[in-house]
Formats: C-alpha cells, sequence, structure tokens
C-alpha cells in the first residue's frame, strides 16, 4: 500500500487541476483518489473509469467490504436478507440512470421487479391508535374518509390550489405540509413517510433538500396540486437505455436483485477490476488528507498514497476528520451535518404469518417514537425466501432520529433487547405470537444523513470554499444531494462529470 498511485508526470500545480483537465487532450490525465467504497464510491469510480482522460483510480475503502448500506447475508438454504437498501426505485433521471448502469455491468437477468399493480407497491399501511390502517390510494381513496384520517383527503388537496406561496427559501416539512394540506397529514402521513426514508424528525427536516419536487411545486406553479398535474420543473436529462424502457413500458415499482442488492457493488467492483485502471483497496481507512504541490498526500494507517484529485464518497464526518486545519470552514460546514441510527432487525418466521398484504407498515412518532416500522420482505420479493420451505421474512427498523432517547448510546444497548423490542413489535402490531425461526440484530450507526432546514446552503457553502481555494476535491454521496441508492450514483456521476466535461 506505502507509496502507491500518483503519477509522477504533472506539470502544474494542484490548484490548477481544474483547468488542467480541461485541457487534457494535450496533458495526459493522472491518478485520481476515490475515499470510500460504498456505492457512492464505487458508482463515482465506474464513470471515471469510463472516461479515457483517466488513467488510474485508486479506491480507499475502511472496511473489509465494499458497498457500504448495500449489504446482504446470502444463507446457504437460498434465503437472503436485506440490512440496508431492498428495493430501487426505477422512476425519474436518476432512476433511469441506475438502470443504465445495471444494464452495461450485465445484471439485467439477475432483476427482480416489481409493478404498481403488484399487491407491494399497491399496499402499504399505517400502524395508528393500535391499528393497521392501509394508506388511501386511488380516486376512491382520495373522495372517502379512510382512517386514520378524519375527512376525505380531497378536501385538503382541493384546499391547497389556494394556499399562499411561501417567501421563505426553506422550511421544516412538517411546517410545509401544515400550511399547505393541514396540521393531520402532517402529523400521521408526513411524519412516518420521513421516519420511513430518512428515520427522521419531519419538524426538523428541511422540505427543499428531502423532498425538491414538493418545495419546487410550490415555487414554480404555486401548488403541490398544480405542480403534480403540470410538473414541478426541470429534470436532469437522462437518455433511457433498452432497460430503462422496459422499466417504464412494464410499470416497474421498484426492483431488487436475485442474490440481494448487494450483487450491484460486487458487480461494479468486478467492472472495476477488469478495467485494469482501478486498484481497490479494502481495510485502507483515510486517516489525513493533505493538500500538496503534487497534488493530494493521502496518509493510511500504513503509508502514503499522493492523487492529482479526490473524490470524496466517505461519510461527512469522516472526510472533515481527515482535512487539514486550512480547511476550517468546511470542518465546520462537514461536522454539522448530522446522521441518526438505525437498529434494523432481519426475522424468519415458520409459515405463512401475515395478517394483510403489502409493502410494510410505518408508524408515526406520537404512536410509538422508537418503532419506526415493519417491512414485509417475503411479500415483494418471495424469490429471497429459502428455498426449501414456505417462511416468512421480515425487518424491523428502530432508534433513527428517536434512538438515543429509546436506547441509550448505541455502543451500549444489547441485542437481546433490540431483539425484544423488534418480536414484541410484531405481535403487538400483526398479532403473530410465535417465536422467530431466525433473526439477525444490526445497529447502523450514523448511517442515515439528516438534511436539517437550510441544508441546501451548507452545501452551497461547501462547495463554494472549495472553488474559491481551488481545491482538487469533489463532494460525493448521502450526505449531500439525496439519500437514496439512485441519489447517490448520480451524485457521483455529477461529479464525475463537472471535472471531465459530458
Ligand atoms: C437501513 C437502511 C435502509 C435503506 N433503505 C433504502 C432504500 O430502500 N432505498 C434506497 O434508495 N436507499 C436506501 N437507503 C439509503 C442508501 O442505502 C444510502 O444512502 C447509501 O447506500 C449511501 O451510500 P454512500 O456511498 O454515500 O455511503 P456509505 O454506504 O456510508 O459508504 C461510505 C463508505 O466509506 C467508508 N469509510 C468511512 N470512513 C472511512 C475512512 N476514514 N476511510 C476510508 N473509507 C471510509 C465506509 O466504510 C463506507 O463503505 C437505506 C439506508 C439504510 C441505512
Ligand atoms: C422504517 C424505516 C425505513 C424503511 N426504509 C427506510 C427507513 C429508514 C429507508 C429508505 N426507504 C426508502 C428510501 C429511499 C427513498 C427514495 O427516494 O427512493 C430510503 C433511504 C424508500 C421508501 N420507503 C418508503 C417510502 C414511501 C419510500 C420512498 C420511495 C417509494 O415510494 O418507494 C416507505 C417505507 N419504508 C419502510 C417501510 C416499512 C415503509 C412503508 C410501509 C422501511
Amino acid at each position: 500500500m506505502a507509496g502507491s498511485g500518483g503519477d509522477t508526470q504533472r506539470t502544474r500545480g494542484a490548484r490548477s487541476f481544474c483547468s488542467w483537465v480541461f485541457t487534457s487532450h494535450i496533458t495526459p490525465m493522472r491518478t485520481v483518489a476515490v475515499l470510500g467504497g460504498g456505492i457512492g464510491g464505487l458508482a463515482t469510480s465506474y464513470y471515471l473509469c469510463k472516461s479515457p482522460q483517466i488513467t488510474k483510480v485508486i479506491v480507499l475503502e475502511s472496511s473489509s467490504r465494499l458497498g457500504g448500506w448495500l449489504w446482504s447475508t446470502r444463507r446457504s438454504d437460498g434465503a437472503v436478507f436485506e440490512h440496508g437498501p431492498r428495493g430501487i426505485r426505477p422512476a425519474g433521471a436518476v432512476g433511469r440512470n441506475t438502470l443504465n448502469m445495471v444494464e452495461d455491468l450485465g445484471l439485467a437477468a439477475e432483476l427482480l421487479p416489481i409493478t404498481y399493480s403488484h399487491v407491494a407497491a399497491k399496499n402499504r399501511y399505517l400502524y395508528v391508535k393500535g391499528k393497521l390502517h392501509r394508506m388511501p390510494s386511488g380516486i376512491s381513496g382520495l373522495l372517502r374518509t379512510v382512517p386514520p384520517f378524519s375527512r376525505p383527503l380531497l378536501l385538503s388537496v382541493a384546499k391547497e390550489i389556494l394556499v399562499k406561496k411561501s417567501k421563505k427559501d426553506d422550511e421544516s416539512i412538517h411546517s410545509f405540509v401544515s400550511r399547505r394540506l393541514g396540521q393531520e397529514l402532517a402529523d400521521i402521513a408526513v411524519d412516518s413517510l420521513c421516519r420511513g426514508v430518512f428515520a427522521g424528525d419531519c419538524r426538523k427536516l428541511s422540505v427543499r433538500s428531502c423532498f425538491p419536487p414538493l418545495y419546487n411545486a410550490e415555487q414554480h406553479r404555486g401548488s403541490l396540486t398544480l405542480g403534480m398535474l403540470l410538473g414541478s420543473g426541470p429534470s436532469p436529462v437522462v437518455v433511457s437505455g433498452p432497460l430503462a424502457q422496459r422499466s417504464l413500458k412494464e410499470s416497474w415499482a421498484q426492483w431488487s436483485l436475485k442474490r440481494g442488492v448487494e450483487s450491484l457493488p460486487e458487480s461494479i467492483s468486478d467492472y472495476l477490476q477488469q478495467s485494469g485502471k482501478v486498484e481497490l483497496h479494502r481495510d485502507a481507512a483515510v486517516q489525513r488528507i493533505c493538500p500538496s504541490p503534487a497534488g493530494w498526500k493521502i496518509h493510511l494507517e500504513n503509508g502514503v498514497v499522493t492523487a492529482d484529485h479526490i473524490f470524496s464518497a466517505l461519510p461527512a464526518k469522516a472526510l472533515s476528520s481527515a482535512l487539514p486545519s486550512s480547511c476550517q470552514p468546511l470542518i465546520q460546514e462537514l461536522q454539522d451535518i448530522a446522521t441518526v441510527t438505525v437498529a434494523v432487525v432481519n426475522l424468519e418466521y415458520d409459515g405463512s404469518i401475515l395478517p394483510v398484504t403489502g409493502f410494510g407498515h410505518l408508524l408515526p412518532s406520537s404512536e410509538d417514537p422508537a418503532l419506526l416500522g415493519v417491512v414485509y420482505d417475503s411479500v415483494p420479493f418471495p424469490e429471497h425466501n429459502r428455498s426449501d420451505g414456505q417462511t416468512t421474512r421480515l425487518t424491523v427498523m428502530m432508534g433513527g432520529a428517536w434512538f438515543q432517547e429509546e436506547f441509550g448510546p448505541p455502543e451500549m444497548v444489547t441485542e437481546e433487547r433490540l431483539l425484544e423490542r423488534a418480536t414484541d413489535a410484531v405481535s403487538f402490531h400483526l398479532g403473530v405470537n410465535s417465536s422467530p425461526c431466525w433473526s439477525l440484530v444490526s445497529v447502523h450507526r450514523d448511517c442515515i444523513p439528516q438534511y436539517y432546514e437550510g441544508h441546501h446552503r451548507r452545501v452551497e457553502s461547501m462547495r463554494s470554499f472549495i472553488k474559491k481555494n481551488e481545491l482538487p476535491l469533489s463532494l460525493v454521496g448521502a450526505c449531500y444531494d439525496g439519500v437514496s441508492v439512485n441519489d447517490v450514483i448520480f451524485s457521483g456521476r455529477t461529479a464525475v462529470q463537472e471535472l471531465l466535461g459530458a
């Protein structure tokens, strides 16, 4: 490891990297380091590899496996359990972009799509006041009063058109939805939704950064309803490859892979290795990065790597502790990006035990702050059940923004306590009184960044610091421009394009 990387053909200092890049037809491009081997770092390396301007990419990952939160346990009897994402959306530009990559990697035959007509796409539940309620959908769901709501949603939607546009440049999601659609929808539906995506508190999360289409609909159309009907603003242009076209034609709502979502980072890493341009280093924690006349010096436990440009796909706090003190304003902004810890409990029960069928259920924070929701994994992806018999796989997700107040410090909570809390939830919410035949408890520390109000200003300020100081550094990954797998992959593509041109 020591001394690896870093060509010596440099003709200009690190500070002129960007202009040098655009004249790369006369100066060969050299070494780029990608910090972090989660999906963000791997996707960035994939796009870098595609560019003839790049001759060498060094990926540095602190742990012994690649993929970050894309993490699947494959049991020898064929069962697959997801500890992180379990379904990826094909919709929109970022969804198409991921499918283009999946196709290019030769993974199309591994796909497990579910369509909008699948029960797991149609049925999602809320557990409110001790009962499961199917979330309203379709026209009849809008026209009727559907518990747990006290009036037809159509009334809120119709009144929404008349609500004035806010002059604020950001607002909490709860405040935005209460103002436009009423407090009941904010307290129950939106509170639950934010727990089911960010494991976060909608009273703190930013509408502008977490749900840009909602913010843009109000800004551009004056209303969410009009935004939905007329479109809420421009989105990035991504050409649809044949797989993305198929997903549209067949109305896919989400997809997984036969051997679990972790096949995606595995396949990218195979591709990178075959390219001959990429060095993949596991167990290589980045400790410090220092600008030097030859670009960057990257200090690891057992050596130093040099590179002309760094793409950081590290969690924000890991990058902040690696940066030199000359980057203090950037260090501070990175440190101020909050994250939450989620306990993920995978459970397997003998037989078919669910009283309802669908994707799963969420709880609003007023019902049980620490219990975020339960995914009925066997419903969307029965292919991941064990091959020799009928069992039901569920995942209980707990903690998030409420982890500390319920469980205390993550390093102190025992697996037994988390397992008991999870099986109690399955018993109370779903009436399942048998014990699971298999379980796995994981505590994912600091796994989901929280975009609080004003997050867009923080990201702007970090990027303008980098630009002003001509640092050869790009920020990629879940901490900046979206937490979904699609967003993170797209952030890698955008960062590479910004550096190298289209
Ligand atoms: C429980 C859970 C469920 C989710 N469900 C979904 C879902 O259904 N759909 C969806 O789209 N998204 C989902 N997500 C979100 C998505 O999985 C993540 O946002 C995304 O995987 C983050 O990717 P990343 O590369 O930015 O970060 P990470 O995966 O965190 O990768 C960062 C990498 O950097 C490494 N690293 C850290 N410090 C250092 C260091 N000092 N030196 C070198 N390497 C270092 C880490 O080991 C890690 O591999 C879920 C996330 C979680 C946690
Ligand atoms: C109970 C906790 C969680 C569940 N999933 C996640 C948490 C924290 C994490 C998560 N889920 C989704 C994303 C990506 C968002 C995207 O833009 O694609 C992340 C980071 C997908 C998702 N899950 C739910 C919704 C409404 C979405 C948004 C996209 C979509 O509509 O598919 C709902 C949901 N999540 C969980 C459950 C039990 C549940 C609903 C019943 C688990």
